[in-house]
């Protein structure tokens, strides 16, 4: 059963981020070597941003055993207003100190912008190139994904009722048909979330809380985020803060 942690402010909840990324990079270093993590776009690069560039968090990020993939990706160019690359890279990457180690970034190859599925198979090479040397299993293995939730339960580019929530062969899929626009884009499917040692959901804001009602009061209602909670189970936490929690009942929360 996911964990769901709720938090007064997005200072408290930035700082538990912290925490909880620090160990897990610990870990991934101890255990081979680099950090090899997937990062979704929308309201979490902000967050992110705010626990890894904070004061606390000096000393602590050792950046250049990062490996950052996109748990998805908008099929538009790295610096376009929509791609979450961009994003990140203007929440995050551009404020990395200046001559410090860098993390390795893999955005989407942008020669294929005009070919969703060709996009999306060569992310899924690149994937193979940094993944499988270690992982004699079928699925790359993230040491940590760091997931965002739609106000319609969406997570990665996975929407509700879409036929690629059925998806149990591509790593990387296309969607064309994305109800959220841009409509095009590329995205980590439920069986390689599903190989993940950890992941992480953030949500802020009054504006999720119908959803997280939802999630949690309905645990096998078919949401992608729902999904994800059933995959993944207690290697799943939720980080809230308490605008976003309000009215979610759930037995295995915790008001920080
Ligand atoms: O379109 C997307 O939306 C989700 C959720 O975004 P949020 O702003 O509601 O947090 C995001 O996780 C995903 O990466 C993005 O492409």
């Amino acid at each position: 059963m996911a964990h769901l942690n709720a938090y007064a402010s997005k200072d408290a909840l930035a700082s538990a981020l912290l925490t909880f990324i620090v160990e897990r990079q610990s870990h991934a270093i101890n255990r081979h070597g680099r950090f090899q993590v997937g990062v979704s776009g929308g309201s979490l690069p902000s967050i992110l941003a705010q626990a890894l560039l904070s004061e606390e968090a000096h000393g602590q990020i050792v950046w250049d055993k990062w490996q950052i993939f996109f748990a998805d990706e908008r099929a538009v160019p790295l610096d376009h207003e929509d791609s979450n690359y961009g994003l990140l890279k203007k929440e995050l990457l551009d404020k990395l100190p200046e001559g410090a180690p860098q993390p390795t970034v893999v955005p989407i190859d942008t020669d294929y912008l005009d070919d969703t599925q060709e996009l999306a198979d060569q992310y899924e090479q690149a994937l193979v190139r940094y993944f499988a040397p270690r992982d004699s299993v079928l699925k790359p293995i993230f040491d940590l994904l760091l997931l965002g939730c739609g106000p319609d339960g969406h997570t990665c580019s996975l929407f509700p009722g879409h036929e690629l929530l059925r998806e149990n062969d591509a790593w990387v899929a296309p969607i064309e048909d994305s109800p959220k626009p841009p409509p095009k884009r590329i995205t980590l499917t439920l069986p390689v979330i599903k190989h993940a040692i950890k992941a992480v959901f953030i949500a802020t804001g009054a504006g999720k809380q119908e959803i997280l009602k939802q999630i949690f009061g309905d645990p096998e209602g078919g949401l992608p985020c729902t999904l994800v909670n059933h995959v993944l189970e207690d290697k799943v936490t939720w980080f809230v803060d308490y605008p976003a929690v309000e009215g979610v009942v759930y037995h295995k929360k915790s008001l920080l």
